[in-house]
């Protein structure tokens, strides 16, 4: 299967905005003023969720087992044995939500139907199961993309997974640090209880989770593929929910 590459995004500050606007990327996606816009393509809707939804899926994350997130280790893994590691660039926990489920289903579905579809004019094949994910103080996840991964002998990022729009739903606002920010254009922002925030997954939208430094940080993340998209992979994801 094809898996495309992207020349790394290093837009200068003189440069047009690589959005179109006809301004220069440091008066546009790029500025540094305090009360700048996000960049395009970075979609933030404050109180998509209640007050009281929110406060009732924290309440429940709080009487729920959690565990830290790991990764494949590549390295040990063999025929017979699938070995993970933690990830030190994640310091994140999942809560175990699995009788709880469909909330958190419903919740994306919601938002990808009423507002990310209209958005991004097109239709979202699939996401995957959305997570609950918890950040204790010091918890943080260190720059990323969510789709694409760093191809070194090229010196451009692959598109390794079926990945299109990266959406967050935040959970509460009690906590310090924890701001979302995307390095390719000095935006950051603090969650807040009720946010939604939707982006490209691609290495444009390079981010970071920056670190808790009081309080605990609940987020539901999730990731879609949309049907005008050419596929990487032979199938999508095991645990991801149809929507065509
Ligand atoms: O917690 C966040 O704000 C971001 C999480 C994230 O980037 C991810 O799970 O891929
Ligand atoms: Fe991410």
């Amino acid at each position: 299967m094809d898996k495309p590459l992207r020349d790394d995004f290093r837009p200068s500050r003189n440069e047009a905005c690589f959005c179109n606007s006809g301004l220069r990327f440091k008066n546009c996606c790029g500025s540094s003023a305090s009360n700048r816009q996000p960049p395009y393509g970075v979609v933030v809707i404050e109180n998509f969720l209640s007050p009281d939804e929110c406060q009732a899926l924290v309440v429940l994350a709080k009487t729920l087992e959690s565990e830290r997130l790991t990764i494949v280790d590549l390295e040990h893994t063999n025929e017979d044995e699938v070995v993970r590691k933690v990830d030190e660039g994640r310091v994140t926990e999942r809560v175990d939500m699995s009788a709880h489920q469909s909330r958190l289903d419903q919740f994306v579905k919601q938002a990808l139907l009423e507002v990310v579809e209209p958005h991004v004019k097109d239709k979202v094949s699939w996401f995957e199961q959305p997570q609950l994910l918890k950040y204790n103080p010091g918890g943080f996840y260190l720059p990323h993309a969510d789709s694409e991964n760093f191809d070194e002998s090229s010196q451009r990022w692959r598109k390794d997974l079926d990945r299109d729009i990266s959406l967050l739903l935040y959970l509460n606002s009690d906590f310090e640090g924890g701001h979302i920010s995307f390095e390719n254009f000095g935006y950051k922002i603090k969650p807040k209880a009720g946010m939604l925030i939707f982006f490209p997954s691609d290495s444009r939208y390079l981010h970071t989770a920056e670190a808790v430094t009081e309080g605990v940080r609940y987020a539901i993340v999730s990731w879609s593929s949309l049907l005008s998209s050419p596929k990487v992979r032979r199938s999508p994801p095991p645990d991801a929910i149809s929507l065509i």
